[in-house]
């Protein structure tokens, strides 16, 4: 029977203080109770499979060892999913994606095959097409990943080099890659895990190329798991983080496949060799904006770890004494602590909420798309690169941040934070690099802008230029809403501003693109600027409307979380305020005092808030962080697991440090 230990006395005081209901809060989260028990029920049923407890921690494992492990649990986790599911609902994604943390530590091996391979194919193919791969990739009789990016280009996708050349004859594409930069480079899973993958190539019809495009590829025999004659794949070797997702290379020599395994729902090629062009051919691109949408998820869910961990060590944790002949203070009482913790819990919050909208957005266009409308697919697009962009950003910097705030145990590998940075700075790189997407978004500014001064209806997001462009900025009051207004209108002056710079250029005689590039530091401001109004005003608007349904106390809680961060960005962003907006010095003086009143309001129900996102113990994996708040308990213990403290005298004092000291003596 397991042990149960004491909670710590601190952390029992910090529980009693919470003025909310914390399961209720958990529940809006998770987007309802039911959620939430699905949720509960499949983690309490890993929590139990005896197979999935590592005897020894992963960190001491060797690259190959722990890459075998992960796979033996991903495929265990997968199996114990796939019986829940025959007995119950389909998980949602985000409770699969939660749970993952429980059992593989690090990432999934079989990441990509759920997060774009599936999605791909749903995406991308023709109903026949996914009638055919579709029950066999959910069934994971085929596993696969998405192989776009090459050793050459990732961000310049339509200079990727992979050939497919159609042969009317055999009615097949064949495959190359004709140069060491054209070799795929880093698909999660592609090393040793995938039998399968989509392949995004260069389509040749008889000399002639018509653009990029994505097609499944068995890349591995089903039964012996060898490449297949023709194909070249390997894993890429140790990085950053992301050790367990076995990121990949592929290369391709005059390998064949049938015309069927193009993804045609957005363009064919017909047996003949004809080409149909497609309703839009950035449709190709459209697996890239639902990952980007999700990523705002995922990094709402990273945020979260990283508070809960770093709010629970501080409550346990006491250093130093306020003042003398008291005793040493509880270090989420030092106002610094506060000021860097408390913002890692909103901005957990606004990332859900927006998430939520975006999502939304994401499944209308979809729907639209259905219907061979694309109206509102520039805005989505625009959207989701702006706000991965700063979402996966805001997360890498606000987990660095709690690491420090950890002091010296936030650098153990076993506070976890180490893993949850290599996961969270990853996204700001993958799915579209962060300036490549903001300069999307500010593409899209750049023209709003235009359509703006020409007195065209806006699409609800940008709307706000209109607006500026009427009236007089308005008034300052440091309420919410007209603090949003301000953002708005600091995204506003950026965008003028860059539009201007455009514009200056061209007239001293640059070509357009020259100064464009002239102006991208403008143009990414820009683009952040308005990725912060989006979110600022997103956040409120979600946070005025479910505080309706949600009990005063929550209500309460939820409106310092808002105002807490919309203050912070005021502050952080006054000198941008004090020149686009009619805010004065004087409101920044009592703002300034406003902050440090809801960091107070937020002091006693600081744990209560990283209790709610109900991550278990098992997904932590900290021992900062655990429920339980033993802390140094389990410091201890973990450092006991180090293959160093297994024997009392070490190989290597024998073999070099004895002959070494003994040197130095003479
Ligand atoms: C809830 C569940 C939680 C789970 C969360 C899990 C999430 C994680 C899942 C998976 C992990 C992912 C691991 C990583 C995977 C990868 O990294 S896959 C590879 C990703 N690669 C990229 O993102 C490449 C980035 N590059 C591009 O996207 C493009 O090359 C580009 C930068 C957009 C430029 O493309 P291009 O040169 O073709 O286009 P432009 O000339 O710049 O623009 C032309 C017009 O097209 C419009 N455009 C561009 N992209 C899109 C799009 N996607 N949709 C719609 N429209 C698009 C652009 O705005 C221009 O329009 P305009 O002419 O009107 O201005
Ligand atoms: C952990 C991880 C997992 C990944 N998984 C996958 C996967 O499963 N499948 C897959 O296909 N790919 C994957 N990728 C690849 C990823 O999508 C690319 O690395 C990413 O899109 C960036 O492209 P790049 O590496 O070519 O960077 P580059 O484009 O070479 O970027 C280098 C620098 O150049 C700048 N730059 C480039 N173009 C411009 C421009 N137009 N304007 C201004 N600045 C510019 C960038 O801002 C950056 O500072 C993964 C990457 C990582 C790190």
């Amino acid at each position: 029977m397991a042990t149960v230990h004491k909670i710590n006395e601190d952390l029992v005081k910090e529980r009693q203080k919470c003025t909310f209901n914390v399961q209720e809060l958990t529940y809006l989260l998770d987007g309802g109770e039911e959620v939430t028990k699905e949720r509960r029920e499949f983690e309490n049923i890993l929590r139990n499979v005896k197979e999935l407890q590592d005897e020894v921690p992963e960190v001491y494992l060797s690259h190959k060892e722990r890459y075998e492990n992960a796979v033996r649990k991903t495929c265990i986790l997968q199996n114990v999913r796939n019986d829940f599911e025959k007995k119950r609902e389909v998980l949602s994604p985000r409770n699969i994606f939660r749970a993952g943390y429980a059992v593989i530590k690090d990432v999934s091996p079989f990441f990509l095959h759920n997060g774009m391979f599936v999605p791909t194919i749903i995406g991308q193919g023709t109903p026949e097409q996914q009638a055919e791969w579709l029950p066999k990739a959910k069934a994971m009789a085929i596993i696969g990943t998405y192989a776009q990016t090459e050793l050459g280009h990732g961000t310049f996708i339509r200079g990727l080099e992979t050939t497919a050349t159609y042969d009317a004859k055999t009615e097949e594409f064949i495959l190359n890659s004709p140069k060491v930069t054209s070799y795929k480079w880093w698909p999660g899973g592609l090393g040793t895990t995938v039998n399968h993958c989509i392949t995004v190539a260069q389509l040749y019809i008889n000399g002639k190329k018509y653009g990029i495009h994505p097609f499944i590829v068995q890349i591995r025999d089903l039964e012996t798991h060898k490449p297949l004659p023709g194909i070249k794949v390997g894993e890429i070797g140790p990085k950053m983080g992301f050790a367990t997702a076995n990121n990949g290379f592929l290369g391709f020599q005059n390998f064949r496949i049938p015309r069927k395994n193009m993804l045609m729902k957005n363009a064919q090629v017909l047996k003949d060799g004809t080409f149909v062009k497609g309703m839009n051919e950035k449709l190709t691109y459209g697996t890239m904006v639902m990952v980007r949408v999700n990523i705002v998820s995922d990094s709402a869910f990273h945020t979260a770890m990283a508070a809960t961990i770093a709010v629970r060590y501080a409550a346990v944790r006491h250093q130093s004494q306020l003042k003398a002949k008291e005793p040493e203070v509880q270090i989420i009482d030092y106002l610094t602590q506060q000021h860097k913790l408390f913002i890692a819990i909103a901005t957990s919050h606004a990332f859900s909420n927006t998430y939520t909208w975006l999502y939304q957005a994401y499944l209308k266009v979809v729907e639209d798309l259905g219907k061979q409308k694309q109206d509102h697919l520039p805005e989505l697009h625009a959207l989701s690169c702006c706000l991965k962009a700063t979402s996966s950003r805001d997360a890498g910097v606000i987990v660095e941040q709690c690491r420090l705030a950890c002091g010296g145990h936030g650098y153990m590998a076993s506070s976890n934070l180490p893993i949850i940075y290599g996961y969270t700075t990853a996204a700001i790189t993958y799915e579209g690099e962060h300036t490549v997407l903001l300069l999307q978004t500010a593409r899209y500014l750049m023209k709003a802008w235009m359509s703006a001064l020409e007195g065209k209806v806006l699409a609800p997001s940008v709307a706000y230029l209109v607006d500026w462009l009427k009236s007089d900025k308005q008034r300052w009051q440091n309420t919410p809403e007209v603090i949003v207004k301000g953002f708005q209108h600091v995204a506003a002056g950026k965008i003028k501003d860059a539009f201007d710079a455009i514009q200056k250029h061209v007239k001293a005689g640059k070509d357009y693109e020259d100064a464009w590039n002239l102006a991208s530091v403008q143009l990414i401001k820009a683009s952040e600027a308005h990725s912060r109004a989006i979110l600022c005003d997103g956040y409120l608007r979600e946070t005025v409307r479910t505080s309706s349904s949600v009990s005063p106390s929550l209500a309460k809680v939820l409106n310092h979380l808002v105002q807490l961060y919309i203050v912070y960005w005021t502050l952080e962003t006054a000198g941008d305020l004090l020149v686009y907006s009619n805010i004065g010095k004087d409101d920044i003086a009592v703002l300034k005092e406003k902050y440090e009143e809801l960091l107070a309001l937020i002091r006693p129900n600081a744990v209560g808030l990283v209790d709610a996102f109900d991550i278990s113990d098992e997904i932590l994996q900290s021992t900062l962080g655990s429920y339980d708040g033993r802390v140094y308990e389990r410091l201890m213990e973990e450092a006991m697991k180090s293959p160093l403290n297994k024997e009392p005298v070490n190989q290597s004092f024998h073999k070099y440090l004895k002959p070494f000291i003994k040197k130095a003596k003479l």
